[in-house]
């Protein structure tokens, strides 16, 4: 029963403490009553096993009063339980096992003596023992250090019966493991047996068919004669065929034998000849070898020296890259100042061919005035009008009303002359042009002298228009790559004062006007006037011909048109130079002039008059400009007529003229030629004067060393002497107003 002291939740350990304590109580009323003590041991003994042991002990309380044989039966299942060690083999009870009751070993010591007591101990020994054993039973301390021992070996008890659990899985583990083994071999076995069965059977029927060879019938029964003799017969066609079959495969082992030795020769002679041939490529690679060895020596004699100049090779390349950027770096300081010497003197040569050509220009006249006599169309009379100096390509001779009038130009170009000879005259403008000088190119004449003949020209023989351009084209690629060039082209037409863009995209309805240019340069500028730029000769005819076809379809006789408006070829040259940054601004302006006219003799009225008039105002001005010029004037009338006004920045300063006076050779238009002729005579004074004072046109026309060396090279043309007819203007009178010539025509 639970004691009554005991709190709720008390361990085992407690509850076991408490039940010793009160079974000691017991076991002391016991002894003090006189009690044995030997029951109380026992029943304190199966208290401690119940408790310990629990769940091995029966349910059933072990008690020595009760069953003492069941209590001997259990001892030694509990002595195995509290020593924690090896159960002790069963053992038959003895005599006072079963006589008697046995007294509880509950110390270790007691039981060491109890399992000590084997049958060699004399039985005087074994009763002291159990004498000293029931003495120390019966006294209280001992008791009370069994319990707390047995405690103490029921804790060992519980880490004994897992390691025992563990064990037990182990062989339970090991006990499949040989049954899995047996049942293999159980199926091995009757496999075994059933082969076994099989293999009887075979023999049997084995035994069975070679008792039926040999005339056995099934029961064992002897054959017969008869079949004795076929078996013999039998035998021996088998005897006969296994010699033949032997003699056979004699034969044939035979001949593979030789055939063996055959191949076994051959395969040695041709291993022998390989062999040979081995032998000798090895004496050849030997004796190449022996040759080779010094050849190896020199390599490797090579390779070492090669080596050691590899190895110094990168320092020998730093320091030769290093010499030869030095080498490179001074020769390009020289070729740089050599560069700058050439650059300079090519600036000097180039400025000095420039001037020279510029004074040679001028030497010439900055106003030229040639002459071309146009050819006797058919049925026209032109009988002694105009006459050449044969001596003198300069000198023309005018009969008009039989008084013959000489000139004195600076070219006379008959009417057998070429274009190509008539440009030759105007190539150095060209070239100063590209250097940066404005050319004015004036045809002037009396309608159909030839101006637009001698500007434009046909299609197969061009006029100075397109042989200019082209020169001017070559100029430029001569001058390449170190001058590059812009080239631009403009044509415009001047009718009744009235300027009209022939580029344009209506040219009959624009018309111009002429400006300042607002870039504060002083320079005159069209708005609105279409530039094209150019770059080659097909560029510059396609502009001509845009320009042509613009004219025409502004007037439906263009003939009749051309003839009373003066038309403007301008070509601006724009030019760098890349290596001294020099830059050039010329212009070129090709002038097809109106047809001048004497209004008086010619009768004209109305709008022809009108046109007449503007035409020879516009001609007047141009004279009345030049005039002025050459008298220095501090005003020069550019702005009398749009003509001059829109050639203002080409008629001044160092700009080039060439005026190029169309002549009928006709008898019928020789007072308009003598016309034309004087206005010529008269601009070419202006131009003489002017030439013979180098200084008077600019500033850098002022002479220098190389202009007087050139002055004294290049010598004035010779006058031709006057002929026994002319009237040469031996003195030019000092020339009347050209305002008052122009009134006077
Ligand atoms: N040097 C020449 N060689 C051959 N033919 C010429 C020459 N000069 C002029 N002619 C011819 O003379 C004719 C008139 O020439 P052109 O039209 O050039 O005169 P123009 O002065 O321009 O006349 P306009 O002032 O009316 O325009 C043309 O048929 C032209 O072919």
């Amino acid at each position: 029963t639970r004691p009554p002291l005991l709190p709720q939740g008390a361990t085992d350990l407690e509850k076991h403490l408490e039940l010793l304590e009160l079974e000691n109580k017991s076991l002391k009323r016991r002894l003090a009553s006189g009690g044995t003590c030997e029951g109380a041991c026992a029943c304190a003994c199966s208290q401690v096993s119940r408790v310990k042991v629990r769940g091995k002990t029966t349910k059933k309380q072990a008690c020595p009063k009760t069953d003492s044989r069941s209590r001997t039966a259990r001892r030694p299942s509990y002595l195995w339980v509290a020593t924690s060690g090896p159960a002790p083999p069963r053992r038959t009870p003895r005599a006072e096992d079963r006589t008697g009751p046995t007294p509880r070993r509950t110390s270790p010591r007691l039981e060491r003596d109890f399992r000590t007591a084997t049958p060699g101990t004399s039985r005087a020994a074994k009763r002291r023992r159990r004498r000293r054993c029931r003495l120390a039973l019966r006294m209280p301390r001992v008791c009370r250090e069994v319990i707390v021992r047995c405690a103490h070996q029921t804790a060992e008890g519980a880490e004994s019966d897992d390691w025992l659990r563990v064990q037990n899985a182990l062989l339970q583990e090991q006990v499949c493991a040989q049954r899995r083994m047996l049942r293999e071999l159980e199926t091995q076995l009757q496999r075994s047996q059933r082969t076994c069965a099989q293999l009887r059977t075979q023999v049997k029927h084995q035994i069975m068919t070679d008792l039926e060879f040999c005339g056995y019938d099934s029961n064992g029964v002897r054959p017969t004669f008869a079949f004795k003799k076929v078996l013999r017969h039998s035998v021996a066609l088998y005897d006969g065929e296994m010699a033949r079959a032997r003699r056979q495969l004699d034969a044939e082992l035979l001949s593979l034998k030789e055939e063996k030795e055959r191949v076994v020769r051959e395969a040695f002679v041709r291993a022998e000849s390989q062999m040979k041939a081995v032998h000798d490529n090895l004496a050849g690679v030997r004796s190449k070898l022996a040759g080779l060895h010094p050849a190896l020596r020199t390599l490797t004699a090579d390779y070492n020296t090669l080596k050691k100049q590899v190895h110094h090779f990168p320092a020998m390349l730093r320091n030769a890259i290093d010499d030869a950027k030095r080498e490179i770096c001074r020769a390009i300081g020289d070729v740089s100042a050599t560069n700058q010497k050439l650059v300079d003197k090519y600036k000097r040569e180039m400025n000095l061919r420039k001037k020279i050509h510029n004074q040679l220009v001028q030497l010439k006249g900055n106003i030229r005035v040639l002459c071309r006599v146009r050819p006797v169309a058919g049925g026209e009379e032109a009988e002694g009008v105009l006459t050449f100096d044969p001596d003198d390509d300069g000198v023309l001779h005018l009969s008009d009303k039989g008084k013959v009038t000489t000139f004195d130009l600076d070219k006379v170009f008959g009417p057998e002359a070429t274009q190509e000879e008539g440009f030759s005259e105007v190539e150095a403008l060209v070239t100063s042009c590209v250097d940066g000088f404005h050319v004015c190119i004036f045809a002037y004449g009396q309608t159909g002298s030839g101006k637009t003949y001698t500007m434009e020209g046909a299609a197969s023989d061009p006029g100075l228009n397109q042989r200019a351009l082209r020169l001017l084209f070559s100029r430029v690629a001569d001058k390449s790559p170190e001058w590059e060039f812009h080239i631009c082209v403009s044509m415009l037409e001047i009718y009744n004062e009235t300027l009209r863009d022939l580029l344009g995209d209506q040219p009959a309805a624009d018309k111009l006007d002429i400006k300042m240019n607002p870039d504060g340069s002083g320079q005159l500028y069209v708005p609105g006037l279409t530039r094209v730029a150019v770059r080659t000769v097909d560029d510059v005819n396609q502009v001509l011909e845009a320009g042509r076809a613009s004219r025409a379809t502004a007037c439906t006789d263009l003939n009749e048109r051309s003839s009373r408006s003066h038309a403007l070829l301008v070509v601006s040259v724009a030019g760098l130079n890349g290596t001294t940054g020099s830059r050039t601004q010329g212009k070129l302006n090709l002038v097809d002039l109106a047809g001048s006219e004497r209004v008086g003799r010619s009768g004209a009225e109305g709008g022809r008059l009108r046109e007449a008039r503007h035409i020879n105002k516009s001609l007047s001005a141009l004279g009345d400009v030049m005039d002025a010029l050459r008298r220095k004037r501090p005003h020069v009338p550019f702005r009398n007529s749009r003509l001059t006004f829109l050639l203002q920045d080409s008629l001044q300063g160092d700009s080039k003229t060439l005026m190029m006076v169309q002549v009928s050779p006709v008898a019928a238009d020789a007072g308009e030629s003598l016309c034309s002729l004087k206005f010529a005579q008269r601009v070419r004074s202006v131009e003489l004067n002017a030439s013979k004072r180098p200084d008077s046109r600019s500033a850098s026309s002022s002479p220098t060393p190389q202009s007087l060396e050139v002055a004294s090279l290049v010598s004035r043309r010779p006058r031709a002497p006057f002929g026994p007819n002319s009237k040469r203007l031996e003195k030019p009178p000092p020339p009347p107003s050209l305002r008052l010539f122009f009134l006077w025509l």
